[in-house]
Protein backbone atom coordinates (compact mmCIF):
# COMPACT_ATOMS: atom_id res chain seq x y z
CA UNK A 1 0.00 0.00 0.00
CA UNK A 2 1.26 3.38 -1.35
CA UNK A 3 1.46 6.84 0.46
CA UNK A 4 2.65 5.42 3.57
CA UNK A 5 3.87 8.82 5.34
CA UNK A 6 1.20 10.79 4.28
CA UNK A 7 3.74 12.22 1.44
CA UNK A 8 1.46 12.60 -1.79
CA UNK A 9 4.18 11.56 -4.18
CA UNK A 10 4.12 7.76 -2.43
CA UNK A 11 0.33 7.29 -3.38
CA UNK A 12 0.05 8.15 -6.98
CA UNK A 13 3.27 5.63 -8.87
CA UNK A 14 2.61 6.30 -11.77
CA UNK A 15 5.44 8.09 -13.25
CA UNK A 16 4.08 10.48 -15.35
CA UNK A 17 2.90 11.98 -12.30
CA UNK A 18 5.90 12.23 -10.31
CA UNK A 19 7.73 13.99 -13.26
CA UNK A 20 4.92 16.43 -13.70
CA UNK A 21 2.63 15.01 -15.94
CA UNK A 22 -0.25 15.69 -13.79
CA UNK A 23 -3.08 14.64 -16.02
CA UNK A 24 -2.81 10.42 -15.44
CA UNK A 25 -2.95 11.57 -11.57
CA UNK A 26 -5.81 9.43 -10.30
CA UNK A 27 -7.27 9.91 -7.05
CA UNK A 28 -7.83 12.48 -4.69
CA UNK A 29 -4.42 14.28 -3.49
CA UNK A 30 -4.60 16.83 -0.20
CA UNK A 31 -1.03 18.65 -1.17
CA UNK A 32 0.54 20.83 1.31
CA UNK A 33 -2.61 22.49 2.50
CA UNK A 34 -2.47 25.18 5.34
CA UNK A 35 -5.46 27.15 6.57
CA UNK A 36 -4.94 29.91 9.00
CA UNK A 37 -8.44 31.95 10.17
CA UNK A 38 -7.53 35.63 10.62
CA UNK A 39 -10.36 35.91 12.61
CA UNK A 40 -10.66 39.14 14.91
CA UNK A 41 -8.10 38.35 18.37
CA UNK A 42 -5.11 36.66 16.89
CA UNK A 43 -4.82 34.52 13.79
CA UNK A 44 -5.35 30.90 14.49
CA UNK A 45 -3.14 28.33 12.25
CA UNK A 46 -5.75 25.68 11.95
CA UNK A 47 -3.68 23.29 9.17
CA UNK A 48 -0.22 23.35 8.71
CA UNK A 49 1.43 21.45 5.56
CA UNK A 50 -1.20 18.52 5.48
CA UNK A 51 -0.31 16.04 2.52
CA UNK A 52 -1.91 12.54 1.85
CA UNK A 53 -3.57 10.66 -1.09
CA UNK A 54 -6.23 8.99 -1.27
CA UNK A 55 -6.20 6.20 -3.87
CA UNK A 56 -9.37 5.31 -6.48
CA UNK A 57 -11.32 2.92 -4.87
CA UNK A 58 -10.03 3.12 -1.90
CA UNK A 59 -11.51 3.49 2.03
CA UNK A 60 -9.77 6.32 4.23
CA UNK A 61 -10.86 7.56 7.72
CA UNK A 62 -9.88 11.06 9.03
CA UNK A 63 -9.41 10.29 12.96
CA UNK A 64 -7.48 13.26 15.12
CA UNK A 65 -7.93 15.28 18.87
CA UNK A 66 -10.46 18.04 18.75
CA UNK A 67 -9.56 20.95 17.49
CA UNK A 68 -7.09 19.18 14.99
CA UNK A 69 -8.48 20.82 11.85
CA UNK A 70 -10.45 17.74 10.66
CA UNK A 71 -14.10 19.75 9.98
CA UNK A 72 -11.61 22.66 8.53
CA UNK A 73 -9.75 19.92 6.12
CA UNK A 74 -12.81 18.34 5.09
CA UNK A 75 -14.59 21.56 3.93
CA UNK A 76 -11.55 22.40 2.19
CA UNK A 77 -11.69 18.71 0.51
CA UNK A 78 -15.39 19.21 -0.03
CA UNK A 79 -14.43 22.37 -1.93
CA UNK A 80 -16.65 24.56 0.71
CA UNK A 81 -13.54 26.51 2.15
CA UNK A 82 -10.26 27.95 0.33
CA UNK A 83 -6.91 26.63 1.56
CA UNK A 84 -4.13 29.09 2.28
CA UNK A 85 -1.69 27.43 1.29
CA UNK A 86 -1.23 24.24 -1.05
CA UNK A 87 -4.32 22.48 -2.41
CA UNK A 88 -6.39 19.84 -3.12
CA UNK A 89 -6.93 17.55 -6.33
CA UNK A 90 -9.24 15.26 -7.47
CA UNK A 91 -8.14 13.02 -10.50
CA UNK A 92 -5.40 15.56 -10.93
CA UNK A 93 -7.82 18.36 -11.34
CA UNK A 94 -7.56 21.24 -8.62
CA UNK A 95 -10.89 21.50 -6.53
CA UNK A 96 -11.85 24.91 -6.68
CA UNK A 97 -15.44 24.89 -5.30
CA UNK A 98 -18.32 22.04 -4.98
CA UNK A 99 -18.72 19.65 -7.54
CA UNK A 100 -21.11 17.07 -8.61
CA UNK A 101 -17.62 14.55 -8.66
CA UNK A 102 -17.51 15.04 -5.09
CA UNK A 103 -20.94 13.36 -2.83
CA UNK A 104 -21.09 14.75 0.52
CA UNK A 105 -22.80 13.39 3.90
CA UNK A 106 -23.09 15.21 7.11
CA UNK A 107 -23.13 14.11 10.38
CA UNK A 108 -26.74 16.74 10.62
CA UNK A 109 -28.72 14.76 7.91
CA UNK A 110 -29.43 17.99 5.88
CA UNK A 111 -32.80 16.29 4.18
CA UNK A 112 -35.55 18.79 2.62
CA UNK A 113 -38.50 17.80 5.22
CA UNK A 114 -40.55 19.20 2.54
CA UNK A 115 -39.50 16.48 0.08
CA UNK A 116 -40.53 12.61 0.16
CA UNK A 117 -37.49 10.42 0.07
CA UNK A 118 -37.49 9.64 -3.32
CA UNK A 119 -37.52 12.94 -4.37
CA UNK A 120 -34.54 14.12 -1.50
CA UNK A 121 -32.83 11.30 -3.16
CA UNK A 122 -33.32 12.45 -6.45
CA UNK A 123 -33.21 16.10 -5.97
CA UNK A 124 -29.24 16.15 -7.00
CA UNK A 125 -30.62 14.59 -10.45
CA UNK A 126 -33.41 17.00 -11.40
CA UNK A 127 -30.35 19.72 -12.32
CA UNK A 128 -28.24 16.85 -14.37
CA UNK A 129 -28.74 16.01 -18.09
CA UNK A 130 -30.33 12.53 -17.87
CA UNK A 131 -33.84 11.86 -19.15
CA UNK A 132 -36.97 11.59 -16.75
CA UNK A 133 -37.01 7.83 -17.13
CA UNK A 134 -33.55 7.57 -16.20
CA UNK A 135 -33.28 9.72 -13.09
CA UNK A 136 -36.10 7.96 -12.22
CA UNK A 137 -34.30 4.35 -12.70
CA UNK A 138 -31.46 5.85 -10.39
CA UNK A 139 -33.51 6.53 -7.69
CA UNK A 140 -35.03 3.36 -7.74
CA UNK A 141 -31.54 1.96 -8.56
CA UNK A 142 -30.43 4.26 -5.00
CA UNK A 143 -33.05 3.13 -2.54
CA UNK A 144 -32.42 -0.48 -3.57
CA UNK A 145 -28.96 -0.27 -2.73
CA UNK A 146 -29.53 1.71 0.84
CA UNK A 147 -32.87 -1.09 1.42
CA UNK A 148 -35.63 1.85 1.45
CA UNK A 149 -37.44 1.20 -1.85
CA UNK A 150 -40.50 0.60 0.34
CA UNK A 151 -40.34 3.82 2.26
CA UNK A 152 -40.42 6.27 -1.20
CA UNK A 153 -43.16 7.58 -0.22
CA UNK A 154 -42.62 8.65 2.90
CA UNK A 155 -41.44 12.25 4.12
CA UNK A 156 -37.70 12.75 6.40
CA UNK A 157 -39.65 13.59 9.55
CA UNK A 158 -41.31 9.34 9.79
CA UNK A 159 -37.93 8.21 9.46
CA UNK A 160 -35.55 6.82 12.18
CA UNK A 161 -32.07 8.55 12.33
CA UNK A 162 -30.16 5.64 10.61
CA UNK A 163 -33.20 5.86 7.84
CA UNK A 164 -32.32 9.01 7.07
CA UNK A 165 -28.75 8.83 6.92
CA UNK A 166 -29.58 5.76 4.68
CA UNK A 167 -31.71 8.55 2.34
CA UNK A 168 -28.26 10.95 2.45
CA UNK A 169 -26.36 8.26 1.21
CA UNK A 170 -28.59 7.40 -1.47
CA UNK A 171 -28.67 11.20 -2.25
CA UNK A 172 -25.06 11.53 -2.05
CA UNK A 173 -24.54 8.42 -4.09
CA UNK A 174 -27.45 9.02 -7.24
CA UNK A 175 -25.07 11.49 -8.76
CA UNK A 176 -22.65 8.80 -9.50
CA UNK A 177 -19.75 11.08 -7.65
CA UNK A 178 -16.15 10.10 -8.15
CA UNK A 179 -15.80 10.67 -4.30
CA UNK A 180 -17.97 9.91 -1.26
CA UNK A 181 -16.97 12.50 1.32
CA UNK A 182 -18.56 11.86 4.90
CA UNK A 183 -18.07 13.83 7.56
CA UNK A 184 -18.76 12.17 11.26
CA UNK A 185 -22.37 10.61 9.36
CA UNK A 186 -23.10 8.25 12.03
CA UNK A 187 -22.35 10.21 15.16
CA UNK A 188 -25.89 11.26 15.87
CA UNK A 189 -27.12 7.48 15.91
CA UNK A 190 -27.21 4.96 18.94
CA UNK A 191 -24.39 2.23 18.89
CA UNK A 192 -26.35 -0.45 17.44
CA UNK A 193 -27.42 1.48 14.43
CA UNK A 194 -24.02 2.84 14.00
CA UNK A 195 -22.66 -0.79 13.47
CA UNK A 196 -25.56 -1.42 11.37
CA UNK A 197 -25.22 1.51 9.24
CA UNK A 198 -21.28 0.74 8.94
CA UNK A 199 -21.81 -2.72 7.86
CA UNK A 200 -24.39 -1.36 4.92
CA UNK A 201 -21.98 1.02 3.88
CA UNK A 202 -19.12 -1.31 3.36
CA UNK A 203 -21.52 -2.80 1.14
CA UNK A 204 -22.47 -0.11 -0.92
CA UNK A 205 -18.91 0.52 -0.80
CA UNK A 206 -17.93 -3.48 -2.35
CA UNK A 207 -20.45 -2.83 -4.44
CA UNK A 208 -20.17 0.58 -6.11
CA UNK A 209 -16.20 0.72 -5.84
CA UNK A 210 -16.20 4.32 -4.51
CA UNK A 211 -13.23 6.14 -2.83
CA UNK A 212 -14.34 7.10 0.85
CA UNK A 213 -13.15 9.76 2.39
CA UNK A 214 -14.93 9.12 6.30
CA UNK A 215 -13.64 11.59 8.97
CA UNK A 216 -14.89 10.48 12.69
CA UNK A 217 -14.12 10.56 15.99
CA UNK A 218 -14.54 7.05 17.18
CA UNK A 219 -11.22 5.14 16.98
CA UNK A 220 -12.87 1.65 16.01
CA UNK A 221 -15.27 3.09 13.63
CA UNK A 222 -12.25 3.91 11.49
CA UNK A 223 -10.75 0.18 12.39
CA UNK A 224 -13.83 -1.35 10.85
CA UNK A 225 -14.08 0.79 7.79
CA UNK A 226 -10.94 2.01 6.44
CA UNK A 227 -7.80 0.36 4.57
CA UNK A 228 -5.65 3.58 5.90
CA UNK A 229 -6.21 5.64 8.52
CA UNK A 230 -4.78 9.37 8.69
CA UNK A 231 -3.85 10.05 11.96
CA UNK A 232 -3.82 14.06 12.83
CA UNK A 233 -2.16 15.96 15.78
CA UNK A 234 -4.04 19.63 17.24
CA UNK A 235 -1.83 22.93 16.83
CA UNK A 236 -1.62 23.43 14.55
CA UNK A 237 -3.48 20.44 12.97
CA UNK A 238 -1.06 18.10 10.62
CA UNK A 239 -1.16 14.69 9.81
CA UNK A 240 0.76 12.79 12.45
CA UNK A 241 1.10 9.13 10.65
CA UNK A 242 -1.01 6.91 8.04
CA UNK A 243 -1.35 3.72 9.56
CA UNK A 244 -2.21 0.65 7.62
CA UNK A 245 -5.44 -1.38 8.50
CA UNK A 246 -3.83 -4.68 7.40
CA UNK A 247 -6.99 -6.31 9.32
CA UNK A 248 -9.32 -8.87 6.68
CA UNK A 249 -12.81 -7.99 6.38
CA UNK A 250 -15.16 -8.98 7.73
CA UNK A 251 -13.45 -6.92 11.00
CA UNK A 252 -14.59 -8.37 13.91
CA UNK A 253 -13.99 -6.53 17.20
CA UNK A 254 -12.84 -9.41 18.90
CA UNK A 255 -9.98 -9.87 16.83
CA UNK A 256 -6.62 -9.10 18.27
CA UNK A 257 -5.51 -7.54 15.39
CA UNK A 258 -8.72 -5.46 15.49
CA UNK A 259 -7.84 -4.90 19.49
CA UNK A 260 -3.95 -3.89 18.21
CA UNK A 261 -4.99 -1.10 15.56
CA UNK A 262 -7.24 0.45 18.05
CA UNK A 263 -4.56 0.82 20.58
CA UNK A 264 -2.05 1.87 17.98
CA UNK A 265 -4.44 4.85 16.78
CA UNK A 266 -5.44 5.67 20.38
CA UNK A 267 -1.66 6.00 21.21
CA UNK A 268 -1.13 8.42 18.24
CA UNK A 269 -3.94 10.54 18.76
CA UNK A 270 -2.82 11.13 22.55
CA UNK A 271 0.50 11.12 21.76
CA UNK A 272 2.02 15.05 22.66
CA UNK A 273 4.47 17.39 20.36
N1 LIG B 1 -14.24 30.02 11.57
C1 LIG B 1 -13.20 29.93 12.39
N2 LIG B 1 -12.55 31.02 12.84
C2 LIG B 1 -11.48 30.93 13.66
N3 LIG B 1 -10.96 29.76 14.09
C3 LIG B 1 -11.57 28.64 13.69
C4 LIG B 1 -12.71 28.65 12.83
N4 LIG B 1 -13.09 27.36 12.59
C5 LIG B 1 -12.22 26.57 13.27
N5 LIG B 1 -11.33 27.34 13.94
C6 LIG B 1 -10.20 26.84 14.75
O1 LIG B 1 -9.42 25.99 13.93
C7 LIG B 1 -8.98 24.85 14.67
C8 LIG B 1 -9.49 23.58 13.99
O2 LIG B 1 -10.92 23.53 14.09
P1 LIG B 1 -11.80 22.36 13.44
O3 LIG B 1 -13.23 22.63 13.80
O4 LIG B 1 -11.46 22.23 12.02
O5 LIG B 1 -11.25 21.09 14.23
P2 LIG B 1 -11.93 19.64 14.45
O6 LIG B 1 -10.82 18.67 14.46
O7 LIG B 1 -13.00 19.44 13.45
O8 LIG B 1 -12.55 19.79 15.88
P3 LIG B 1 -13.72 18.90 16.56
O9 LIG B 1 -13.28 17.49 16.50
O10 LIG B 1 -13.76 19.43 17.97
O11 LIG B 1 -14.98 19.19 15.79
C9 LIG B 1 -9.50 25.04 16.10
O12 LIG B 1 -8.47 25.67 16.83
C10 LIG B 1 -10.67 25.98 15.92
O13 LIG B 1 -10.87 26.76 17.08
Amino acid sequence: MAGVNGDPADVNEDPATETGGGSSETGVVVDGVGKTYDGEGDPVRALEEVSFGVEDGEFLCLVGPSGCGKTTLFRIIAGLADATDGEVRLGGSPVTGPTTDMGVVFQEYHLFPWLTVEENVGFGLDRSDRSAGERAARVDEMLELVGLSEFRESYPKSLSGGMKQRVAIARALAVDPTLLLMDEPFGAVDAQTREMLQRELLDVWASTGKTVLFVTHDVAEAVTLADRIVVMAAEPGRVREVVDVDVDRPRERGDPAFGEHVARVRELIGARA
